[in-house]
């Protein structure tokens, strides 16, 4: 269905669990979120009822992000669910990759189509510091598994953060080289925990870019990456990956926004920067028929917003980005 500034809206993301195995400095607070009760999340069979609404105003991909969605039990039935529903023509998944090791596999099976995987550092080290305990050693496993089950695209997720991790970007940029993978550098967003932080931080996708080629050669557009987000993608020379840039703050990919989220609580929510949310829980509990959940999403696509003002509003309220899911 197109909403009121003749976009198509067509993708879902899905807040499976607030809760996660890490706490990434700009994501989380060290002591984790508030847990919130279980019975305020929704529950596996819920979730599969609101996408099964969500079809009928055209939602055709999904993608399972959170928190952490791997820690979420009866991740694999859920995936399965989707899968059963034949408008639904991609489920991918957001992923810290912790999991990733064990699970690749059973995920295919289940008719997951593809991973982005969040890593932010090759250092054993720095990832315990950004993570705050986290082993990098079974991220790399779980990337493995991942290109090895044929999950496909493999796309690797890096905020790229001032005094943090720019003498990295290289290294990370540099792993499409040899590697099928598709590294995109994410501008640091002002919510999580980063809300807050010195603008002084941030590194626009233009500095990244300029890094990139001046280091390592000119950027040749690349099309065909198969995915939903706001990504632009390029390679290196004789590269066998891709890098991407999601300027989630410095440009305006918002003209080309196609999505609605569902928070773990079961609020569809219109824009990632915009309160406003309309709840679907208390109806679902309340016994609404398909029709009722519907409506919402029908009020959901045409409240979406044009945009947003973060380019010259850096400093936002907070925001729970594991509920909401990224
Ligand atoms: N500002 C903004 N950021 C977004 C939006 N959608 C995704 N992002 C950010 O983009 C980054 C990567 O998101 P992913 O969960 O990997 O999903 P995606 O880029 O939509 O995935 P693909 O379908 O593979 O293109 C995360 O940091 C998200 O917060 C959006 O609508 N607005
Ligand atoms: C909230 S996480 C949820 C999924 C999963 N736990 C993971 O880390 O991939 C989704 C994405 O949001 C990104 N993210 C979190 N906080 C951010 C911020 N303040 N600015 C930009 N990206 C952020 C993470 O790096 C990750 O790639
Ligand atoms: S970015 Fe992902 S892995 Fe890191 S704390 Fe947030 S939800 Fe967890
Ligand atoms: S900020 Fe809002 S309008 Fe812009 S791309 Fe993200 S969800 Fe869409």
């Amino acid at each position: 269905m197109q909403d009121r500034f003749q976009r198509q809206i067509q993708y879902l993301r899905i807040s499976v669990t607030d809760r996660c195995n890490l706490r990434c400095v700009y994501c989380m607070p060290a002591e984790g979120v508030r847990s919130i009760p279980h019975n305020e999340i929704l529950t596996m069979e819920e979730i599969a009822a609101i996408v099964e609404a969500g079809v009928q105003v055209g939602i055709k991909k999904v993608r399972l992000t959170g928190g952490e969605p791997l820690v979420r039990r009866g991740i694999l039935d859920l995936v399965k669910n989707l899968s059963r529903i034949p408008e639904i023509d991609d489920i991918a998944i957001t992923t810290n990759g912790i999991l990733l090791a064990e699970m690749a596999a059973d995920l295919k099976a289940a008719g997951v189509n593809r991973v982005n995987i969040s890593l932010d550092t090759l250092r054993a080290g720095r990832f315990k510091r950004i993570t705050r305990g986290g082993c990098l050693d079974t991220v790399r496993r779980g990337i493995n598994a991942a290109l090895e089950t044929g999950l496909n695209p493999v796309k690797i997720n890096t905020v790229a953060i001032r005094g943090f991790n720019d003498d990295e970007l290289l290294s990370l940029a540099r792993l499409t080289l040899d590697h099928p993978l598709h590294i995109r550098f994410i501008e640091l967003m002002p919510i999580g925990t980063a809300d807050g932080w010195d603008r002084a931080r941030f590194i626009s996708s233009a500095e990244v870019r300029e890094l990139i080629t001046g280091a390592l050669g000119t950027l040749e557009d690349v099309k065909n990456v198969r995915g939903n987000g706001p990504a632009r993608y390029s390679r290196l020379p004789g590269g066998r990956g891709t890098i991407g840039f999601i300027s989630a703050v410095s440009n305006h990919f918002c003209t080309r926004c196609n999505r609605l989220r569902l928070t773990a609580t079961g609020q569809l929510r219109p824009c990632l920067f915009n309160h406003r949310e309309m709840d679907l829980k208390e109806p679902l509990r309340a016994g609404a028929g398909r029709e009722e959940l519907v409506r919402v999403f029908h009020e959901a696509i045409l409240s979406k917003p044009n945009g947003h003002d973060l380019a010259v509003n850096w400093q936002e309220d907070d925001r729970i980005m594991s509920q909401i899911g990224g």
